[in-house]
């Protein structure tokens, strides 16, 4: 296998990157290659050696609290943003390198923003068709998706002659249809409602075939169960569409919920990229167990080894040695069953411990449910839609395997 990148220019100056491969080669390059790449405005350092791989097709959200550093990140791979350092490469072409970068209308990629993106004079159909060419393929994506202003003519890139009108509607009928807004092509932007201004948004982004999305926080404005609906079906319509894309996002469950792959960002920096399950169930330290869900902290207070002894009870740990301070352990971890007054019950875990119920967090489906542990400590257990009340005396114990936190890690 034999991958070159060559630099040609272009005639607006842009340095066009080109890539070659070897015709017998079988190497498909990454649709996303991020390598060590670094941002700072001013003194603040918003992107510190990040690097990110996506495989073409492949759906990431990138997860972190405000002010991480996300939407650099996204900024950067669409070319809003230069890079300081580190190299950015899009399909196997390089887009950005130090000294390097290519416009964002060059580097075919679609951005969904948060809100407000549609063109308000125009029609949900002109609206979707804006990016496009007369013939129902890619023209103007690069400008039309920035969340700016439509183009300079206004007429929402509805021209081109119509010589392939045809394609061009049906391309804007199948796009609606993929989004649940069949039909409502003549609607304005503001005959709809706040979610389906955001699927008008992803129609338009994925008319032109672009080979990556980018969203940015795209269903934050929107009430939770719009936002759930509205997550089940962009990630439906990615699907079918055979793109790749990246969510940026704050909230846990948007991204253990959509994405194939989770990359975790704290201060500018990944701390862990891996599948929903990997960065739930074990997380590479106790920031991203505490960020990306509920997690207890116990301390340690005896054992070494796989096996530790905790306020409640003894835990299987994955990484432990004689040095672990504390465990890491989700709610759901720790079961309970109703203690007769004897601390014994045949249906508890080995080494429950006896514990009152101090508080109910009730949500329906579950509960989260507040112990006091013997010396005053407390922990929550997640339990079904039928918790104990508060007061009452449960044994509970732990189950699974635990991460280990060494001393001075939290
Ligand atoms: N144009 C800019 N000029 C100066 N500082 C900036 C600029 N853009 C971002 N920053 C700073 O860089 C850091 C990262 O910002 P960024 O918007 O990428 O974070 P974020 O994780 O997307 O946050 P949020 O979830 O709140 O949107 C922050 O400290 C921010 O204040």
């Amino acid at each position: 296998m034999r991958l070159t990148s060559l630099f040609s220019t272009e005639s607006d100056g842009a340095p066009m990157p080109t890539a070659t491969t070897d015709a017998r080669s079988t190497h498909v390059p990454h649709a996303v290659e991020v390598v060590g790449v670094s941002k700072a405005f001013g003194a603040v350092t918003a992107l510190e050696q990040v690097s990110l791989t996506l495989d073409a097709g492949e759906f990431v959200a990138v997860l972190g609290p405000s002010g991480c550093g996300k939407t650099t990140l996204l900024r950067c791979m669409a070319g809003f943003e230069r890079i300081d350092s580190g190299r950015v490469a899009l399909g196997g072409r390089a887009v950005a390198l130090p000294g390097i970068h290519l416009p964002p209308h060059r580097r075919h990629v679609a951005v969904v923003p948060q809100e407000g993106a549609l063109f308000p004079h125009l029609s949900v159909s002109e609206n979707v068709g804006f990016g496009l060419a007369a013939d129902g393929f890619g023209a103007r994506a690069g400008r039309a998706l920035r969340g700016g202003r439509p183009g300079r003519d206004g007429t929402g890139g509805t021209g081109g002659g119509g010589v392939r009108a045809g394609a061009r509607a049906a391309r804007i009928e199948e796009c609606l249809e993929m989004v649940g807004l069949a039909g409502m092509g003549s609607r304005m932007p503001h005959e709809l409602s706040g979610g389906q201004q955001q699927r008008v948004a992803l129609a338009r982004a994925l008319a032109p075939h672009p080979p990556l999305v980018l969203l940015d926080e795209p269903f934050s404005a929107l009430d939770a169960s719009l936002r759930t609906e509205l997550r089940a079906d962009v990630r439906t319509a990615l699907r079918e569409a055979g793109a790749t894309a990246i969510l940026v996002t704050h909230d846990q469950g948007e991204a253990l919920s959509m994405a194939d792959r989770v990359a975790v960002m704290c201060d500018g920096r990944l701390r862990q990229v891996g599948t929903p399950e990997e960065v739930y169930t074990t997380p590479v330290d106790a920031w991203v167990a505490t960020f990306v869900g509920e997690a207890e902290l116990l301390e340690v207070t005896q054992g070494h080894g796989d096996r530790l002894d905790t306020p409640l009870g003894p835990v299987s740990v994955l990484d432990g040695g004689p040095a672990a301070s504390h465990v890491v352990l989700r709610p759901e971890q720790v079961h309970l069953v109703p203690d007769r007054g004897d601390g014994l019950s045949a249906d508890a875990g080995a080494g429950a411990v006896r514990t009152v119920v101090r508080s109910v967090d009730f949500h329906g489906h579950d509960a989260l449910v507040t112990l006091e542990l013997p010396g005053g400590r407390t922990a929550r257990a997640r339990t079904g839609a039928h918790p104990p009340r508060p007061g009452e005396r449960m044994l509970a114990w732990v189950e699974g395997v635990c991460r280990a936190v060494p001393p001075g890690g939290l």
